[in-house]
């Protein structure tokens, strides 16, 4: 057996709990084989945690990490006119190459930030699949489907092709990669798409994912025209099952709760877009009190900037407190739990928490920085204190994609070169 040690760290437990203890991982199946202090089993490797937090990797429970290339493209616009000026009519322009680089240089920036899991929605996914291969990350990934402003024939194709790419690569990536059909949202997807979209994807047991209750534009005509909720629109859809996840639900009424806590639907909140694209503030105490499955991610890096969780973790007790009128209110305790278990239960794949048995998805966070002292609380210091760059080691299934900062999975400054070039040529044609 092939094995990682990770010693002398503060190793932080499902519970919110902290003790010191070694963590042992089996490499060849990527799994944790134990947590207790001092293990003195020989490792074939190890890793140093001294003066470090040893913690499950977090999960980004929405992105769309090609998305890294628009960063700071359009900025300081309301979400309509920004995907339909700017936004969109870039994203026209994207070849496959070009979505690999976006792609290749959000995942370096995930491994530097501790995040080990994803969900993303995006085209060319074929591309973004081998860039998420070669990192060494583990994601629920899923081509998204628009048809409005189509016609029936563009329309079924791009739905067509969401199912393809669900259906080819599940389980990819020894397992890696799992999948989701991912109609855009329910204003930009018409009726009889979403329906039979939903209904194939779940005969394969295939989740649903997509934008829902973002802005006020987008719950707006659904009331008017259907005289009815976008949730309750969605559940007759068959779009609200405990596999479905949906981004965002920021104008969600107490109903709709209701709806998202009996179906066990997850709902990933989206902190930092919802502020800067100003769609509003999500109910997100309120969901926790009503037993909702609320997971954390950054959106897409053009509506961010940046796919830091540590920055959304920030943003997310921040804005929930501000939308509570309650500085009790989405607590760090709570934040932490979201952006790891609540995350990876929202989006289905494993992880979100260090346990005997479970998946080495690891990210161990050095604390011996002026920022981060005194030691006092070191959830508190996760949420309000501490940022991406202060991970020092980043774990996924077992294996290290960085060590002391250095990146080993990918070549970064290549990678970053890249990125560079590739968005200067794809400015230059649009
Ligand atoms: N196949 C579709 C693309 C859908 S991918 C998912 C889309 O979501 C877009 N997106 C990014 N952030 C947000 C958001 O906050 N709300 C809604 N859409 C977003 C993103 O730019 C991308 O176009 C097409 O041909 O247009
Ligand atoms: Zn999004």
């Amino acid at each position: 057996m092939d094995t990682l040690r990770i010693t002398g760290g503060q190793v932080l437990r499902p519970d919110g709990t902290t003790e010191e203890a070694d963590v042992l991982v089996d490499r060849d199946e990527g799994t944790i084989l134990d947590i207790a202090a001092d293990i003195d089993a020989d490792a074939d490797e190890t890793l140093d945690a001294e003066g470090c937090l040893v913690m499950p990797g977090l999960v980004n429970a929405h992105c769309h990490v090609s998305m890294t290339l628009l960063r700071g493209h359009a900025d300081d616009k309301q979400l309509d006119a920004w995907l339909r000026e700017d936004i969109w009519p870039t994203e026209a322009a994207l070849t496959p190459e070009d979505v690999r680089v976006g792609a290749e240089l959000g995942l370096v920036e995930m491994i530097k930030s501790g995040t080990t899991t994803f969900a993303d929605m995006y085209f060319h996914v074929p591309d973004v699949v081998e860039a998420i291969d070669e990192a060494g990350l583990r994601a629920r990934v899923g081509h998204g489907a628009v048809t409005i402003g189509k016609d029936d024939e563009d329309a079924w194709a791009d739905i067509d092709e969401s199912l393809a790419i669900a259906r080819e690569f599940d389980g990819a990536v020894d397992g890696r990669i799992r999948t989701a059909v991912m109609p855009h949202s329910l204003t930009t997807v018409g009726e009889e798409y979403l329906r039979e979209v939903t209904a194939e994807a779940h005969a394969d047991d295939i989740p649903v994912h997509y934008h829902a209750n973002e802005t006020t534009n987008e719950v707006d005509p659904i009331v008017d025209e259907r005289d009815e909720r976008p949730l309750a629109y969605a559940q007759d859809l068959g779009m609200l099952t405990a596999d479905d996840f949906l981004a965002h639900g920021v104008h969600v009424d107490d109903e709709e709760i209701e709806l998202l806590a009996d179906a066990g639907t997850g709902v990933v909140h989206c902190p930092a877009s919802n502020m800067k694209l100003a769609s509003g503030m999500a109910p997100v105490q309120q969901m926790l009190d009503a037993g909702v499955t609320v997971g954390l991610g950054t959106d897409g890096a053009a509506s961010n900037n940046d796919l830091d969780m540590f920055d959304e973790m920030r943003d997310a007790a921040m804005l929930g407190k501000l939308a509570s009128d309650d500085a009790s209110a989405v607590a760090a305790p709570d934040v932490v739990q979201m952006a790891t278990a609540g995350s990876a239960d929202a989006i289905g794949l494993p992880g979100g928490a260090l346990e005997v048995g479970g998946v080495a998805d690891i990210a161990v966070v050095d604390l011996d920085a002026p920022h981060l002292t005194p030691a006092n609380n070191l959830v508190s210091h996760l949420v309000y204190a501490a940022r991406g760059s202060d991970v020092r080691h980043t774990v996924c299934d077992g294996q290290i994609l960085m060590r002391d900062r250095d990146v080993l999975t990918l070549d970064e400054s290549a990678v970053v070169d890249r990125a560079r070039e590739t968005a200067a040529a794809l400015y230059e044609r649009v």
